[in-house]
């Protein structure tokens, strides 16, 4: 069975990645691997020598651009760089109704505009599952009634280190010994107070009942490797929890399945068959 839609009616998507860190440097590398369907197409890094040497044992040579002049380059961008890049990123691409895959989620809430931008311009603004679970369930349950959504994440130490909430609020955590809850609230507090830890949440919030009812405790757990998340929805159609351990990346911050799961989200864009909602 063949993977991908007819070739000559659907040229290859043009993929852009913005920001070649743990997630952009695996998209790429497996862009360039070949992946139905999809092209690696053009590539921004703020250091760009040092993302020409990530890049050269790649088996083509892919543009290494600044953020302003990707979007002629490329159908879809994977926007995979700090938060607040995330309109220098996303608007060129809205504006020629073209698609913006985001994983810096939790900036969408101080950039709703962008949302405003892909509806006027026929663009769309994807915001994949990413280190989560479940938010095609979350999404059909959203087409009925949702009654509360709780999640708890667990962390690393390491995987909340200097998190502005934590500067802020003179918490510390680097020689804690018992697991203790760093925050009780929302994911649109969260956006502010860990902008590079719980993109998650704001995700979970978007596909369910928004980021002001969605609640949100963190906890820094010293014995923990891996960044943990359970979710808990009531709704009348369904009552579901899911928890997932994610084992981090290079970035300790970040879990390996974040690539992973941009990469099904790019297969699934030209594939004949699609799987999930
Ligand atoms: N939605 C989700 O489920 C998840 C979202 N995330 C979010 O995804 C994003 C990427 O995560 P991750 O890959 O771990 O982050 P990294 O810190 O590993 O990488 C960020 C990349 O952005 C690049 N960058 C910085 N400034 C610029 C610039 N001006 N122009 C172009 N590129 C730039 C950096 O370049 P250089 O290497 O040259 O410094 C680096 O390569 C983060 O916002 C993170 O919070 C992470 C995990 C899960
Ligand atoms: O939410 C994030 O941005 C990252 C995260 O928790 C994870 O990788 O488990």
């Amino acid at each position: 069975m063949s993977t991908v839609l007819n070739a000559a009616a659907h040229p290859p998507l043009r993929v852009a990645v913005a920001g070649l860190g743990a997630v952009g440097q695996k998209i790429a590398q497996v862009l360039d691997e070949g992946l139905p369907g999809c092209k690696l197409a053009a590539v921004s890094a703020n250091d760009r020598q040092r993302a020409e040497e990530r890049l050269s044992h790649l088996k083509q040579r892919v543009p290494v651009v600044a953020i302003e002049e990707l979007e002629p380059l490329a159908d879809v961008v994977v926007e995979c760089a700090p938060a607040q890049l995330l309109p220098t990123i996303a608007e060129p691409f809205l504006k020629a109704g073209k698609t913006v895959i985001v994983l810096s989620a939790g900036a969408i809430l101080s950039h709703e505009a962008l949302v405003e931008v892909a509806r006027e311009h026929g663009g769309q603004i994807i915001v994949p599952t990413g280190a989560l679970i479940g938010l095609d369930a979350v999404t059909a349950a959203a087409e009925g009634t949702i009654h509360s959504v709780r999640m708890i994440t667990r962390k690393p130490v390491k995987g909340l280190v200097g998190a502005p909430y934590l500067v802020q609020n003179n918490i510390e955590i680097e020689h804690i010994r018992e697991p203790i809850r760093v925050f009780n609230g929302t994911p649109r507090e969260a956006a502010i107070g860990f902008p590079a830890n719980l993109n998650v949440a704001v995700a979970l919030s978007l596909a369910g009942i928004g980021p002001d009812r969605t609640t949100l405790e963190i906890w820094a757990d010293p014995s923990l490797k891996r960044n943990t998340h359970r979710i808990e929805v009531d709704s009348d159609s369904a009552s579901f929890s899911m928890s997932i351990e994610n084992i981090p990346s290079d970035n300790p911050k970040t879990g390996r399945i974040t690539a992973l799961s941009v990469i099904a989200c790019l297969r699934k864009m030209r594939a004949p068959l699609r799987v999930g909602s």
